[in-house]
């Protein structure tokens, strides 16, 4: 059934569950891309203006498939939000309202935040989402709700809040080891319970940390109170959450497939509309790059990737920002010299498991990938054309595009998955390589790179 994922874009699910030929660059690859809105900007616009007093209107928000659950979300606990012409996003905050049955699809930002936000309602609130969402960790969340005062019937979705329109609120204690979006949900909601929330981690250090900061800094932007100046320990005062215009930055990691083409293929592609300042992990993104060999430049043009001669392999820990994982492992499959990627072990829990999804993929192609406890080793060798598995996730889609594009016959399953976080992922990938740097499948043989 053909579904509109925003912008005016409609993707035919029955055509995107197909075998998408990635295409192979013919020679380096040259392009200027302009990536949209962040997700974890979107998602936390919107869920602050549901909870303001007043109107807010989102400037250049992600329209997504985890935005649009997280918009509709909002709309079935009775919150107006309304589409601008421009794509931009009118909310109208207000009283939440009880009965709602909330899709949370495979959105960590949906099934983390929007269920300390629903406990305000005035009756119970269902919720649910794809298969692969009810394997997600959410029993933190729940439990940490129940300790504040809610009634919450389950453990993991699908699970039902019985939600009476105020939440007591006070201090509870969380580990928050398997994901930030465990802090983050409880502070973005925290201003609204009687007593304010504080919140105190207890356990092995709390991954995607810059997530927290971005969670803090937005509420601030949003007029409330946060003290996070000891470590581990957030404090959210009760009080009014502010309406306000939220100008949304281009999702940063989502760029990371695009600068990784330019990487890859000793080309040279610049994302454009780069902020100077963010909290956006993708912004580690370009460090990274750089120690693989490539060059990196930031200016007024955005950020410039020239891809070396030789791509060396890296070692790194990317506890803080884990989501960068599957470019940074695609890049690495394809450098010249080992790779050890570390403090990703919470990557378990993601949309899949991702270390378990690349290791059985890059090595599907003929590479040399093992899983340690905490995250990955990638040796150098020779790959091979072949089907490249998603597992509804967004991002081993893109990794299967960046290798595609040295690795002639790779074969991605479900691009679509891609609508996650991008409205259209193959127009983009098509238009960076429309400059004559894409080869066609007709010109495709089974190649080897390594
Ligand atoms: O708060 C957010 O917007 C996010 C936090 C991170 O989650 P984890 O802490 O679970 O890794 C990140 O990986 C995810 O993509 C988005
Ligand atoms: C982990 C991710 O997503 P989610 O917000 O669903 O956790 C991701 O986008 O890499």
């Amino acid at each position: 059934m053909p579904v509109e994922v925003g912008e005016g874009v409609v993707r035919d699910y029955r055509v995107m569950a197909e075998l998408w030929p990635a295409p192979s660059a013919a020679g380096p690859v040259g392009a200027t891309v302009s990536v949209p809105g962040s997700k974890s900007l979107t998602n936390r616009a919107l869920l602050l203006a549901a909870l303001a007093e007043g109107v807010s209107v989102l400037r250049n928000p992600l329209r997504s498939r985890d935005t649009t659950l997280m918009a509709d979300a909002l709309r079935s606990l009775g919150i107006g939000v309304r589409d601008l012409d421009d794509g931009d996003w009118e909310v109208t905050g207000g009283p939440l309202r009880g009965g709602a049955r909330i899709d949370c699809g495979l959105a960590g930002t949906v099934m983390r935040f929007v269920p300390a936000a629903a406990v305000l309602a005035d009756g119970p609130v269902h919720f649910d989402g794809d298969p692969g969402a009810r394997v997600r960790p959410m029993t933190t969340v729940l439990t940490a709700l129940r300790d504040l005062g809610a009634e919450v019937a389950g453990d993991r979705l699908p699970f039902t809040l019985n939600a009476t329109g105020h939440l007591p609120g006070g201090e509870v204690t969380i580990d928050a080891s398997a994901s930030s979006q465990f802090v983050s949900g409880l502070l973005l909601a925290g201003a609204r319970y009687d007593r304010g929330v504080t919140i105190r981690h207890a356990g092995p250090p709390v991954p995607s940390m810059p997530h927290v900061v971005m969670t803090v800094a937005a509420l601030r932007e949003a007029g409330v109170t946060v003290d996070d100046g000891t470590p581990d320990v957030w404090r959210v005062e009760p009080g009014p959450i502010g309406a306000r215009t939220w100008e949304i930055e281009p999702d940063l990691s989502n760029a990371t497939p695009f600068l990784a083409a330019g990487a890859v293929t000793g080309g040279r592609v610049t994302v454009a509309h780069w902020p100077s300042a963010t909290h956006q992990p993708g912004d580690v993104f370009r460090g990274l790059l750089a120690e693989m060999g490539a060059e990196v430049v930031l200016d007024d043009r955005g950020v410039t990737v020239t891809g070396p001669d030789r791509l060396v392999g890296i070692d790194a820990d990317l506890h803080e920002v884990g989501e960068l994982t599957p470019t940074v492992a695609a890049v690495a499959a394809l450098a010249d010299t080992p790779s050890r990627i570390r403090g990703v072990a919470h990557l378990r829990g993601h949309e899949t498991d991702r270390l378990a999804a690349l290791v059985s993929e890059i090595n599907g192609l003929g590479g040399r990938a093992r899983e340690t406890e905490d995250g990955l080793v990638i040796e150098p060798a020779p790959l091979h054309g072949g089907r490249w598995r998603s597992y509804a996730d967004h991002r081993m889609a893109t990794a299967g595009a960046v290798i595609g594009l040295r690795v002639p016959g790779v074969s991605v399953e479900d691009i679509g998955t891609t609508s996650k976080t991008i409205p259209d992922f193959p127009g983009m990938w098509a238009a960076m390589l429309g400059g004559g740097a894409g080869v066609s499948d007709a010109e495709r043989t089974e190649g080897v790179v390594g």
